[in-house]
């Protein structure tokens, strides 16, 4: 669905997106993290369109952005960092406005604003100024203009921001069902919630791309942690020795070792040889664990440069 090689943006001396590179399949939600100043909202602005690169090539659903981007933001829903709302219009005015601008029919729109405003839960709002909105409501219009017309392509620059815990939850549940139709691509500064929506998580440093990967690929760890009851040298060297083990540390101290798995070795595989190993060696063997890397440990290596995939 979206093809970037070596995206890059300045502002000026600054490089705010530096040479990135990544491909997003159809249908996947994908997370941008990045501290403040990453990069992640001029990111999402080349995406939209919005921002033209500086150097490298954006292909979104086959069409090349150096060639225009009419047609992308046709099937586009775009909710910016700071939406655009004019305070004195209507709610259902604002979205029918929105709906025209987006290319909808005239004789689809009521139908259109019914459905992103029973979506976004605004019904009740339709006919109030936009003025009167709490921010959290704001945040929902924001979203019920960026999702109408059943776009192919969502970019939500922070679509929780300023929502409390249960709004949150209603938004991600939305995100959810949007994406069993939309490509999403969303930026957040909150791991979990990209935890729990994505399906890849895309991480900036200083404008670059620090880790790109699944998210099912980095629950699935690489690494075992061994506890014994007394740890010994002959110990250490029968597990380094191991056909499925890359590398072992011991800590002696805490009887244990962390065993790195050579690549494409299962886990539970590896872990019948580790104990089987443990009981020759006449040690006892009191845990063996696959290693947890949550997302949070992940963003903290990306963005200390020491992180391994
Ligand atoms: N219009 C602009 N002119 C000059 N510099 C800009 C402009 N927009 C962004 N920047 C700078 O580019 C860098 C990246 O900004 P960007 O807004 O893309 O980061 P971000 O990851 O979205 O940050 P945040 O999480 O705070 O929104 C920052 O250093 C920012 O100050």
């Amino acid at each position: 669905m979206i093809d970037a090689q070596s995206l890059t943006r300045h502002y000026g001396k600054l490089s705010a997106v530096d040479g990135v590179t990544f491909q997003i399949e159809q249908n996947t939600i994908v997370g941008l993290l990045g501290h403040n100043g990453a990069g992640k909202s001029t990111l999402m602005k080349m995406l939209s369109g919005y921002l033209e690169p500086s150097a490298g090539s954006l292909v979104v659903a086959g069409n090349n952005y150096a060639q225009g981007c009419r047609a992308v933001q046709k099937m586009l829903g775009y909710l910016p960092e700071a939406l655009p709302l004019y305070p004195e219009m209507i709610v259902a005015d604002y979205l029918d406005f929105s709906a025209a601008c987006k290319g909808i029919a005239r004789q689809e729109r009521s139908r259109a604003l019914r459905e992103v405003m029973l979506a976004t839960d605004i019904s009740e709002q339709m006919l109030w100024p936009i003025h009167r909105l709490s921010t959290c409501l704001r945040q929902r219009l924001g979203v019920a203009q960026a999702i109408l017309g059943s776009p192919r392509l969502l970019i939500l620059d922070e679509p929780t921001r300023g929502l409390d815990p249960e709004q949150s939850q209603n938004m991600r549940a939305l995100i959810k069902r949007l994406a069993r139709r939309a490509t999403v691509v969303l930026s957040s500064h909150i791991m979990a919630e990209v935890d729990a929506l994505c399906d890849r998580v895309l991480i900036l440093h200083q404008g670059r791309l620090a880790l790109d990967a699944s998210l099912a690929d980095l629950r699935s760890s690489n690494t075992l942690q061994l506890r014994v009851l007394q740890s010994s040298e002959s110990l250490h060297q029968a597990l380094a020795a191991l056909q499925e083990v890359a590398s072992v540390e011991g800590l002696a101290d805490d009887n244990s070792y962390t065993l790195r798995l050579r690549d494409k070795v299962k886990p539970d595989v590896a872990s019948a040889a580790i104990a089987k190993c443990v009981a020759h060696s006449g040690a006892s063997l009191c845990t063996l664990q696959p290693q947890q890397r949550d997302l949070e440990s992940v963003f903290h290596e990306a963005t200390h440069g020491a992180i391994s995939r």
